[in-house]
């Protein structure tokens, strides 16, 4: 088993030295009168990218610039959520939830057909949200939450906490996690103990050795439903970061008979970052089982190699060209497979993307496969789709307005023509580096040639993008994850399920978009899980959008309709709205004054 957990990444490893510094640089200090001063000491560099090279003097004609941060303070208040997250009761059930359903899986012959017909006509999609006035979209109260609790439900997130993933660099907050999971409100409401779920005594260990104590939402309504005999189909959504790994965890692991030693259980993700996360979950919750688990990704199997572990976690294609292996020369048995799970399954099943091998590997396995498809967003057409993938299914669906993590404080800026989104960014680096951040780019050459300009004014920044190799994917990640790059550049392969805890900022550098085929319309379920990574688990976050011309700023505003929820505007050309950008990031990043 891998040494690593995604659940309790490890605390930064980057000295806390330029943070301190940092920090105690802008100390009580409202503004920052030499807008150098804030690129006077950077962060020794570390990842891919990082130039030790001295800084060469920035854009200061820039009215961004050196402002982003001026005024953070480092005192840490105590925080006690009181307003928790919106209500997210994944509880549309539109199918009996009762034991004794039948758990048949179809195979879903006109599966394809169907899909490229509801999946066509994405722009078209109805501007039904409501928006309020922006005043909304400013709540100042604090929603935090976290991953441990002590006895008496009072949380702390501090250093000496960092085994459950905690952040334990230095802007860390008291808050209440039990707050959370007590308010039927909120998504990480807990019904149950995770005693109540009749789990394998085995698998409890597990859960305690990851530090979670009370089961979210989404674990509390979905374990009992996938875990009930005879199985039955389940379509899972919960807004990001709620916990639907280790729902579907639980399941792959209770199901699979560890005395044969074969493949029971496959889960597809959609990217290699994603299928390594998420062994290291199985792996880490089924540490005290004999269950073992091989990730299937291009190179990871040999062919007559056959396998012998119990449940495959990897990306389609390669379980496509495992399957294609037939007879003497098979990898594996997929009459064995008990189990098929999609984590993001409306991309697994989208047929314009991963779909059409998705909808193979599920023909070549055995019709009474449990079908369990899990993601933040399910767009109406996707979910009739998943419907007919997964027959008389359990399902749980959100609502619109349930979406998206309340915690997350959504903004825009707006930049008067796309250079300015690269000073504004640049100026927006110190406040990148308070924690961890991810800046999301259309193409892999926006991602490198913004990285190499990060680079070149001296700061540590790492790009990760699918033209990389993956050995060189699999390390930028991991240096990431071990907070030794603070900044991560990168295209929509990380947009989906990757858990990082202390990412607390997300910068869309470009509007997500559908790409040609979707006539470039912005891409509403892109944009969810983009901000979606950070915000996690009750914690606190905080996305910028750029917005830099007439259509840009067009998309943002069918984005925030479709959401139904306001962004802050923020001028980058506006003194006041600056100082608003900073208070923002202030209250998202730190806690109220
Ligand atoms: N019951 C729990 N108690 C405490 N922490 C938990 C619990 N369940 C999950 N977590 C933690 O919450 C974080 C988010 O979980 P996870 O990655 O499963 O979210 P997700 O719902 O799959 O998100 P996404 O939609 O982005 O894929 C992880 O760090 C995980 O360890």
């Amino acid at each position: 088993m891998p040494d690593a957990d995604s659940n309790s990444a490890p605390p930064p490893k980057e000295d806390d030295a330029p943070v301190a510094s940092l920090l105690s640089r802008i100390s009580g200090l409202s503004t920052n009168p030499d807008p150098t001063e804030s690129t006077s000491t950077p962060a020794a560099p570390s990842g891919p990218s990082s130039a030790s090279t001295s800084r060469p003097k920035p854009n200061t004609s820039n009215p961004l610039f050196g402002r982003a941060l001026a005024g953070v303070k480092t005192d840490r208040p105590s925080v006690t959520s009181s307003s928790p997250s919106p209500s997210a009761t994944p509880a549309t059930a539109t199918a009996s939830a009762s034991p004794g359903g039948s758990g048949t899986a179809g195979t879903g012959a006109t599966e394809s057909q169907q899909g490229k017909e509801l999946l066509g006509n994405k722009e078209e999609k109805k501007e039904d949200g409501k928006m309020s006035g922006f005043g909304d979209g400013w709540d100042d109260t604090p929603q935090n939450g976290n991953a441990d609790a002590t006895q008496n439900g009072e949380q702390k997130t501090d250093a000496s906490m960092s085994e459950g993933g905690l952040i334990s660099n230095d802007f860390q907050v008291e808050v209440k996690l039990a707050d959370l999971q007590a308010d039927p409100n909120s998504a990480l409401f807990s019904a149950k103990s995770f005693e109540e779920l009749n789990l394998h005594e085995s698998l409890m260990k597990g859960i305690y050795s990851v530090g979670f104590k009370k089961p979210s939402k989404i674990q509390t309504v979905a374990l009992p439903l996938l875990l009930s005999n005879p199985p039955r189909n389940l379509i899972g959504q919960s807004q990001s970061g709620t916990g639907k790994t280790a729902a579907f965890t639980l399941n792959m692991l209770s199901r699979v008979d560890p005395a044969m030693l074969t493949p029971q259980a496959i889960c597809l993700a959609p990217s290699r970052e994603l299928a390594r996360q998420i062994q290291e979950v199985v792996d880490k919750i089924g540490q005290f089982t004999e269950i073992k688990t091989h990730l299937a990704v291009p190179g990871s199997w040999s062919r007559g190699k056959r396998i012998d572990k119990h449940i495959l976690i990897g990306t389609p294609g390669t379980l496509v060209d495992m399957l294609s292996r037939r007879g003497p020369q098979a990898i594996f048995d997929p009459k064995q497979i008990r189990v098929f799970v999609l984590d993001e399954a409306d991309e697994m099943i989208a047929l314009q993307g991963l779909g059409d091998q998705t909808v193979r590997i599920k023909k070549m396995l055995p019709p009474g496969v449990q079908n369990v498809l899990f993601s933040a967003t399910f767009p109406d057409e996707v979910q009739r789709f998943a419907e007919s993938f997964a027959p008389e299914a359990n399902k749980l669906f959100l609502k619109k307005e349930e979406v998206t993590v309340k915690a997350i404080q959504q903004l825009y800026l707006e930049c008067d023509g796309e250079e300015m989104k690269f000073d504004a960014l640049s100026a927006l680096y110190d406040c990148m580096t308070i924690g961890q951040s991810i800046v999301f780019c259309r193409t892999k050459a926006t991602a490198d040639n913004i990285a190499d300009r990060l680079t070149a004014e001296g700061h540590s920044v790492a790009s990760l993008h699918g033209d990389k190799d993956s050995s060189a994917r699999d390390d930028i990640l991991d240096g990431f994850r071990d907070g030794k790059t603070k900044v991560l550049i990168t295209t929509n392969v990380v947009a989906r399920g990757i858990d990082i805890q202390q990412v607390n900022m997300v910068v869309n550098y470009d509007v997500p978009d559908l790409g040609r085929d979707g006539g470039f319309a912005p891409d509403i379920e892109t944009y969810i899980h983009r901000i979606g990574r950070t915000g996690r688990f009750g914690r606190k976050g905080c996305s910028v959008i750029f917005v830099h011309d007439d259509r840009s700023r067009r998309d943002v505003e069918y984005i925030m309709t479709e959401l139904g929820k306001p962004m802050k505007k923020i001028n980058a050309m506006n003194q006041d709205d600056l100082d608003e950008l900073e208070k923002a990031l202030k209250i998202a990043l730190k806690g109220p004054n």
